[in-house]
C-alpha cells in the first residue's frame, strides 16, 4: 500500500478512428468504474494533426486526472489502461501501416505522482510526454502547474514547434 493518499495519476487519452468522441467518453467512463479509483478533472476534447505519421485521420485527443486508492501500483494501473483499450476493440499489430494507423482508443499513463520508471511495461513519466504538444495542451489544462522531470509542463510545451490550428477544442 502507498503511503501518500493524495497522489495524481494523469492519463492521455486519443482516437482517430470513425466515432472517436464517443471511444474517448466510453474509456473515461471506464477509468471511472474502476474499483477505488476516482476520476478527477477531465481535459476538453482538442483535434488534433497525427504526429509522426502524417497519412491517417486527424486525431481527438483528451488528458484526465485520476485519483487512486492507497492500494493502486502503477503497474496494475497500467495494466487497467491496456484491458479497458483490449475491451474497446484495440488490436495491435506489428504491421507499421496498422500500428500508426487509426486506433480505436490510446491510453498513455502519462506521470503516477512522481513515480520514476525504467521498467519497459511502465515506462514513467510516459517517455514521448514532453515532445508532443497533442498530450502536453491537454494535461496543462487539467494540471497547469504539473512539473515534468523538474520542469514545469509549460516550458516543456514552450519549446515544442507546435501550432495552435493543431490543437483545436471540439465542441
Ligand atoms: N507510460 C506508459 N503508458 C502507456 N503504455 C506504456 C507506458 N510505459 C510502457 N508502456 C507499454 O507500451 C505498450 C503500449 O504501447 P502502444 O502500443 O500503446 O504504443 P503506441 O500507442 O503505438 O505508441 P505511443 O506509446 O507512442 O502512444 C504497452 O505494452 C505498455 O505496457
Ligand atoms: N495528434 C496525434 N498524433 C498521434 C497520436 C495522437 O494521439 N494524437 N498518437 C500516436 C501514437 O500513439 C501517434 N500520433
Amino acid at each position: 500500500m502507498r503511503s501518500d493518499e493524495a497522489l495524481r495519476a494523469y492519463v492521455g487519452l486519443g482516437s482517430n478512428a470513425a466515432g472517436a468522441a464517443e471511444h474517448l467518453e466510453q474509456a473515461l467512463a471506464a477509468l471511472a468504474a474502476l474499483p477505488d479509483m476516482r476520476l478527477g478533472v477531465v481535459s476538453s476534447v482538442y483535434a488534433t494533426e497525427p504526429q509522426d505519421y502524417a497519412d491517417q485521420p486527424w486525431f481527438l485527443n483528451r488528458a484526465a486526472e485520476l485519483l487512486p486508492g492507497a492500494d493502486w501500483e502503477p503497474h496494475a494501473l497500467m495494466d487497467a489502461l491496456l484491458q479497458i483499450e483490449a475491451a474497446q476493440g484495440r488490436v495491435r499489430s506489428p504491421d507499421p501501416a496498422l500500428r500508426y494507423g487509426p486506433r480505436v482508443i490510446d491510453l498513455d499513463l502519462l506521470l503516477f505522482g512522481d513515480v520514476q520508471s525504467t521498467h519497459p511495461h511502465c515506462l514513467l513519466p510516459h517517455p514521448r510526454l514532453t515532445r508532443r504538444a497533442f498530450v502536453l495542451v491537454p494535461l496543462l489544462e487539467v494540471a497547469p502547474q504539473i512539473r515534468i522531470c523538474g520542469l514545469p509542463g509549460r516550458q516543456w510545451l514552450a519549446r515544442l514547434p507546435w501550432r495552435l490550428e493543431g490543437h483545436r477544442i471540439f465542441q
